[in-house]
């Protein structure tokens, strides 16, 4: 047992740093994106072939790489997945003409992933294509400078549902939880209709934006991304999403000293934040916009408890409370609690504009300054 898992860690060790290799180009941008990415996506699946199928046993490599072909990936990376994955480097070279073989990643395909790959291509066939403009913004999405306001823009004011439809593609997160293209669609249109309810210059659809992709950046950058499991992952980017829907524009101690009905509802306790998650909850009662509509009811049940916790935690009276607590956390030997954690960084993507380059810092601040005459006035 102890030498299988030797071997496979030393036949894991080269993909994980070609991974690295490619992500690293990809960030650099030396190659095209689509390829790379598709190479990726191909190569996880292939890892996790390896990964089902490294427990059976009888293993050999007579298999056809030709099949792999079909599926555009170049010839380095089939090579490279062939001298990984099996034997062949100990091979003699092959001439140009034979087929490189490998029978038992074709075979966990075949048996084990094939069906997973035949329900993500169910659910991102209908992804809908975006325009050269809109690619060329979200090369960007995993920079701390990402330029929330040119993605607006380019994608006429459309940039929450734009930025979230391309992180939940990228984390595979519509195919591993079978949310159905037309729910997400309809989800995202109703979601930034209720940020233009109140017409806010500040808690406007693109803020929701821009803490989604923050965060999605504090994920990657710090490496957390790898510490959390794919539901932790999409609860953390549809908290961010919704986080502020329906924002009246107005603090909480605006609500309660005017006795709204938000204050009287929500008994003057993080009253704008316990809107935005019930309102943003009451969305999915819609079948046709119920993205988790295919969620376990295990999984809706984790998900649902760390939205809420992880929105509340937005309210900023909570905020010495969470530092205080992280530090605690941070202290003791058994670990992180997660969903203070996931709190924590979503509030530090929510007032993070300060630490982004000037000129999208000035732009939320003259934003927040409007809507703060505006609540005056
Ligand atoms: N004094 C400042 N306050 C800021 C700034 N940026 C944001 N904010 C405040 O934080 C909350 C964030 O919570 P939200 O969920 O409502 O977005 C926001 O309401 C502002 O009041 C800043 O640069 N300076
Ligand atoms: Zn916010």
């Amino acid at each position: 047992m102890a030498e299988l898992v030797r071997v496979r860690k030393k036949h894991l060790q080269m993909p994980i740093s070609r991974l690295r290799c490619m992500i690293k180009q990809l960030e650099e941008k030396e190659v095209d994106f689509e390829d790379l990415k598709k190479n990726l996506d191909y190569t996880a699946s292939l890892l996790e072939a390896v990964y089902i199928d490294g427990t059976r046993p009888g293993l050999d490599a007579e298999d056809d790489l030709q099949k792999l072909h079909s599926d555009g990936v170049p010839t380095e990376v089939t090579d490279w997945l062939a001298s990984t994955f099996t034997q062949r480097a100990r091979r003699p070279a092959r001439r140009s003409d034979d087929k490189p073989k490998f029978r038992s990643i074709v075979h966990a395909v075949q048996a084990g992933i094939f069906v997973e790959r035949m329900f993500r291509r169910a659910y991102t066939a209908a992804m809908p294509d975006q325009p050269a403009a809109v690619v060329n913004c979200l090369r960007d999405i995993d920079r701390w400078n990402f330029d929330v306001f040119a993605l607006n823009t380019v994608c006429h004011d459309h940039a929450l549902q734009t930025l979230f439809l391309e992180l939940v593609t990228r984390y595979e997160l519509n195919s591993r939880f079978k949310i159905p293209i037309s729910c997400l669609m309809s989800f995202l249109e109703k979601l930034e209709k209720g940020y233009s309810k109140h017409s806010n210059p500040y808690h406007s659809s693109v803020h929701a934006a821009d803490v989604t992709q923050t965060l999605h950046c504090l994920l990657l950058r710090t490496g957390l991304v790898h510490w959390l499991t794919e539901l932790e992952v999409l609860a953390s980017l549809f908290a961010a999403a919704i986080h502020d829907y329906e924002h009246t524009g107005t603090t909480n101690n605006f609500h309660i000293h005017t006795k709204s009905d938000f204050a009287l509802i929500y008994n003057d306790r993080s009253v704008q934040e316990s809107h935005h998650i019930s309102a943003a909850f009451r969305l999915l009662q819609d079948d046709q916009a119920n993205i988790f509509t295919n969620l376990s009811r295990e999984e809706w049940m984790e998900l649902r408890a760390l939205v809420i916790e992880m929105v509340l935690a937005t309210d900023m009276s909570s905020h010495l409370v969470q530092v205080k607590a992280i530090k605690g956390c941070l202290q003791q030997q058994e670990g992180v609690d997660k969903p203070k954690a996931l709190s924590l960084l979503l509030h530090t993507a929510d007032i993070s504009h300060p630490s982004k380059p000037w000129g999208l810092h000035s732009r939320w601040t003259k934003a927040l300054m409007d809507e703060f005459f505006r609540q005056v006035s």
